[in-house]
């Protein structure tokens, strides 16, 4: 298994948001987490990275994530936030660069090689001509494919990823789901990706896990599922408590 949740009840104090969710992803694959404002994504994720306590258990290739040491640094997880910010001037390429911190010692600067890679990975995301730029007069949608670039740069075998298409264009958006498949039909990697563009999973291989439903479980994807599911959130939401 890459990922299991068994019996997983997370939340804020009195406020439990994820009840007793369980689901087992057996193979490389992606997963998108659906669900209403409010319905707990950020907050599997914040149980994914030990950021909140939870009940019940979190694996990864078997192993109980709270045992797990400095993931990231490992390569078994990367994490890319709904909302990265970043208050100095920095050209593009140096942010993209050090997606590859784990292959860096501390102080070791990056070399011509590396930001060659990073070239290379802006290439794919069509972004080199942003490549000298200094990141923060970037749209909030180039900044966005920024740091997914630099989240494919660290490589891990899962990836965290929360609405990384929420301020792209139509084209970038089916792009970007376009490039997340890649990474798990051509590379093996598992990617739970949290998002509210529903119409661009149908064309996708893998499955939702729609977190607003009374029992969220992983329903593969197909125009049928997505569609069933887009009516249930349509129909209303569970009143806030
Ligand atoms: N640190 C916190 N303390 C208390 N409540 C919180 C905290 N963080 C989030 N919440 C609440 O938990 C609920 C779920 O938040 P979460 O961010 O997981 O939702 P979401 O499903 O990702 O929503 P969205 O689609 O709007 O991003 C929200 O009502 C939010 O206000």
């Amino acid at each position: 298994m890459i990922i299991e949740a068994k019996n997983l009840v997370a939340g804020y104090g009195q406020r439990v948001l994820i009840r007793n969710l369980s689901f087992s992803v057996p193979a490389p694959a992606f997963v998108a987490i659906i669900g209403h404002n409010g319905a707990g994504k950020t907050t599997l994720f914040r149980a994914f990275q030990q950021k909140i306590p939870y009940q019940g258990q979190l694996l990864v290739q078997g192993q109980d994530l709270k045992r797990l040491h400095h993931p990231a640094e490992q390569g078994t997880l990367s994490y890319l936030p709904q909302k990265n910010t970043v208050t100095f001037p920095i050209k593009v390429h140096d942010l993209v660069v050090m997606g590859l911190f784990r292959k860096k010692r501390f102080f070791e600067n990056y070399n011509a090689a590396d930001y060659a890679l990073a070239a290379k990975t802006l290439e794919q995301l069509q972004l080199s001509h942003l490549l000298g730029h200094d990141f923060t007069t970037l749209s909030g949608g180039e900044q966005q494919l920024v740091w997914l670039a630099q989240l494919m740069l660290q490589d891990a075998r899962i990836s965290l990823l929360d609405e990384p298409t929420q301020q792209l264009d139509v084209y970038y958006k089916n792009k970007v789901f376009q490039l997340l498949q890649q990474w798990v039909l051509q590379h093996d990697k598992t990617v739970l990706c949290i998002t509210h563009d529903l119409q661009n999973l149908p064309p996708l291989q893998g499955y939702l896990l729609n977190l607003s439903k009374p029992a969220p479980a992983l329903e593969k994807i197909s125009p049928e599922t997505v569609q069933a599911n887009q009516a249930f959130l349509e129909a209303g939401r569970q009143p806030v408590l």
